[in-house]
C-alpha cells in the first residue's frame, strides 16, 4: 500500500518549518508522498490573515519542484471549520488504496486530546509528530490510545512560526530565508500582512 503523509496547516504563510518537516517525515517514515491540506477555518485559532486563495497560492509556488509533495484542497472546497476527522473520513473514502499518515508539529501533539472525536481519528490514522524547539511537547501527558498511534521523526530544529513571518513583515524587517523567494515575491506583489 502506498503511504502518504498528509501535512494540515493554515500556512498563513508556508514557511521553511513546513517544508522541512514534509521532507524528514517523507524520507524518515518511507512516504511515498506528501500532500499538503491548507485549512479553510482553522479549529484552535483565530481567522488566517490571509485569504483561502492567496495561502493556496503561496503553498503551490512553494512546493513546485518537488515530485513528492502536492497540494490537496479538500478542506477548502467545504464551507465552515476545517476538522480532521472530516478530512481523513473523505481521504479514505475516496482513495482506500492508500494507507494516510498525519504530519504534526510538536505545538499540535499537545493539542491533540482537544481535536473533535479524537478518540475515532486515532483508531483512523496514525501519527508522525516533529519536535518545534519553542515548544517542547511531553509525551507522558498524552492519553495511551494517542501515544501509541504516534511515531517521532527527528528533524533540525527549526524555530520559524508564520506568527513570526507575519509580525516581521507588518514592522518591515526581512524575511529572507524563512520562506522561498518565491512566495516573498507574491507577498510583496499582493501587498499582504502589511497592516
Ligand atoms: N518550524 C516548525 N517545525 C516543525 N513543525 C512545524 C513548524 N512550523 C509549523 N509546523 C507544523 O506544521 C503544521 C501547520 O502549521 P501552521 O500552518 O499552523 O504554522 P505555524 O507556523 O504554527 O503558524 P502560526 O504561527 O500562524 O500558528 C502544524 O502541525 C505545525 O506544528
Ligand atoms: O480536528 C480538530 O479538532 C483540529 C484541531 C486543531 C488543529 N487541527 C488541524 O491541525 C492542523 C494544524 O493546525 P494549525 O492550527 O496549526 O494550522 C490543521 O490541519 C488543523 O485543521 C485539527
Amino acid at each position: 500500500m502506498r503511504k502518504i503523509g498528509l501535512l494540515g496547516g493554515t500556512f498563513d504563510p508556508v514557511h521553511y518549518g513546513h517544508l522541512l518537516a514534509a521532507q524528514v517525515a517523507l524520507d524518515g517514515c518511507g512516504l511515498d508522498e506528501v500532500w499538503f491540506i491548507p485549512t479553510n477555518v482553522p479549529p484552535h485559532k483565530p481567522q488566517p490573515g490571509a485569504s483561502s486563495s492567496h495561502r493556496a497560492t503561496m503553498l503551490q509556488l512553494a512546493l513546485a519542484g518537488n515530485p513528492g509533495f502536492r497540494i490537496e484542497d479538500i478542506e477548502l472546497q467545504k464551507d465552515g471549520t476545517s476538522y480532521t476527522i472530516e478530512t481523513v473520513t473523505g481521504l479514505q473514502h475516496s482513495y482506500p488504496e492508500l494507507s494516510f499518515l498525519w504530519i504534526l508539529g510538536s505545538d499540535m501533539i499537545q493539542d491533540l486530546p482537544n481535536w473533535r472525536e479524537i478518540e475515532q481519528l486515532a483508531e483512523r490514522i496514525s501519527f508522525i509528530g516533529l519536535e518545534r524547539p519553542d515548544q517542547p511537547s511531553d509525551e507522558s501527558r498524552l492519553p495511551d490510545f494517542i501515544r501509541s498511534r504516534l511515531t517521532r521523526a527527528s528533524m533540525p530544529p527549526m524555530g520559524l512560526s508564520s506568527t513570526a513571518i507575519r509580525r516581521a513583515l507588518k514592522t518591515g524587517r526581512s524575511v529572507r530565508y524563512m520562506l522561498p523567494d518565491p512566495v516573498i515575491d507574491y507577498i510583496q506583489r499582493n501587498g499582504l500582512y502589511e497592516s
